[in-house]
């Protein structure tokens, strides 16, 4: 008799990130999806809420319960708002479950937490036992992790971005680099807000918590390397994607080849970061419904910058996509399952 697939539960099934996790995991060759789970048990069924999942019929959601997910489950996906999503995650790993948290609770410091997030932290030993999920720089750290806290978007545009030179005399402690970030609306979650409405949303265009962005202590952190980060998160009127451009004041000669050589070798084997042609721009559009990262670069000599530009799809590399990818570790499938899809683009 073959292996029997592994059973995965997604938590926060009727929120955008819980909903793409349920996308891809359709299209998953080696799981199978066997709980979803929302705030409350909903009386029709799941392919009857969602028209893109009409063909779900039968399938239902339930109200969360750590006994009943932990039978049903080897792995979960816990994608609830932050202060409640790291909380429940902490619950199922505490009951033996392995589970790969989407928020933001379990990335940081209970003390960086609770000053950027203001919510109250998970207990310490969840949050130190959670291993930070960029799948590219903690395979083997993931793959054995019990608990994984899966980075945010605008962190794993910018990261992605960054972490090339974390080791290069370009990046010097004490100067500032520059994330200028755009996120598609689907970032801010399903749940009604007013900025969101259309009316407000179309034809604007502007800054968002500015200087108090959750995710600047997390790019910091990941990139350890005491550079402080400037980050200025922008809406963009898309439903998806996520464009970083990131600007870094060079203070010493920097040979271009050389940078350029260093982004290629840290990404020639990663099946989902991809360094474009050297002077070439990434697009969105190229990205969304995918979970691959491309990036950018063009050194201006003259000046002294390096701009490197990083685009993503917030719902797929920023969250669901990347805590698949997370999970094929953990779970031992090949990395790739369920993840091949190439952009619709046109
Ligand atoms: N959207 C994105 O691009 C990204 C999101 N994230 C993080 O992932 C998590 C989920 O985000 P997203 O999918 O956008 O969120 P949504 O707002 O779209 O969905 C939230 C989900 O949580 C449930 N929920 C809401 N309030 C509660 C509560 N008090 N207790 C239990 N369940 C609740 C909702 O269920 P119900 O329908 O029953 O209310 C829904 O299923 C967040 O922590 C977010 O920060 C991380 C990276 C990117
Ligand atoms: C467009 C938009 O509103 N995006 C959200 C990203 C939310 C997110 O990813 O939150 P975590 O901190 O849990 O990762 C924001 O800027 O807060």
């Amino acid at each position: 008799m073959g292996e029997s697939k592994p059973r995965v539960g997604v938590i926060g099934a009727t929120g955008y990130s819980g909903m793409e996790l349920i996308r891809l995991l359709l299209l998953h060759p080696n799981v199978q999806l066997t709980y979803l789970a929302g705030s409350r048990a909903r009386s029709e069924s799941f392919g009857a809420m969602f028209l893109h999942l009409a063909h779900l019929e039968g399938v239902s959601v339930e109200a969360f319960d750590v006994e009943a997910c932990k039978q049903a489950c080897d792995l979960a996906f816990v994608a609830l708002p932050s202060g409640e999503s790291g909380r429940v995650a902490a619950a199922l790993w505490s009951a033996g479950l392995r589970v790969i948290d989407l928020s933001g609770d379990l990335r940081l410091p209970a003390d960086v937490y609770q000053a950027w997030y203001g919510h109250t932290p998970v207990e310490t030993s969840a949050q130190a036992a959670a291993v930070y999920g960029l799948t590219e720089f903690a395979r083997d750290e993931i793959a054995s992790a019990q608990l994984v806290a899966n980075p945010g978007c605008y962190a794993t545009a910018a990261v992605l971005a960054l972490k090339p030179l974390q080791d290069h005399p370009i990046l010097q402690a004490g100067i500032p680099v520059i994330v200028d970030a755009k996120s598609g609306v689907t970032g801010a979650g399903r749940s009604a807000k007013t900025h969101l409405q259309f009316a407000e949303l179309t034809d604007d265009f502007y800054p968002y918590k500015v200087g108090k962005h959750q995710h600047v202590p997390e790019i910091e952190q990941a990139l350890g390397a005491e550079v402080p980060i400037v980050l200025t998160t922008q809406l963009l009127p898309v439903s998806r994607g996520i464009f970083a451009s990131v600007y870094i004041t060079l203070t010493t000669e920097v040979d271009r080849e050389a940078i350029y050589q260093r982004y290629l070798e840290t990404y020639a084997n990663e099946p989902f970061v991809h360094v474009l042609p050297y002077g070439e721009v990434p697009h969105i559009k190229a990205v969304q419904g995918t979970n691959f990262c491309h990036i950018g670069l063009v050194l201006d000599e003259q000046k002294k910058v390096l701009q490197v530009f990083s685009v993503i799809d917030n719902l797929q590399k920023g969250a669901a996509g990347q805590a698949l990818q997370n999970a094929n570790l953990m779970l031992r499938r090949n990395e790739t399952d369920g993840l091949n899809a190439a952009a619709l683009w046109m």
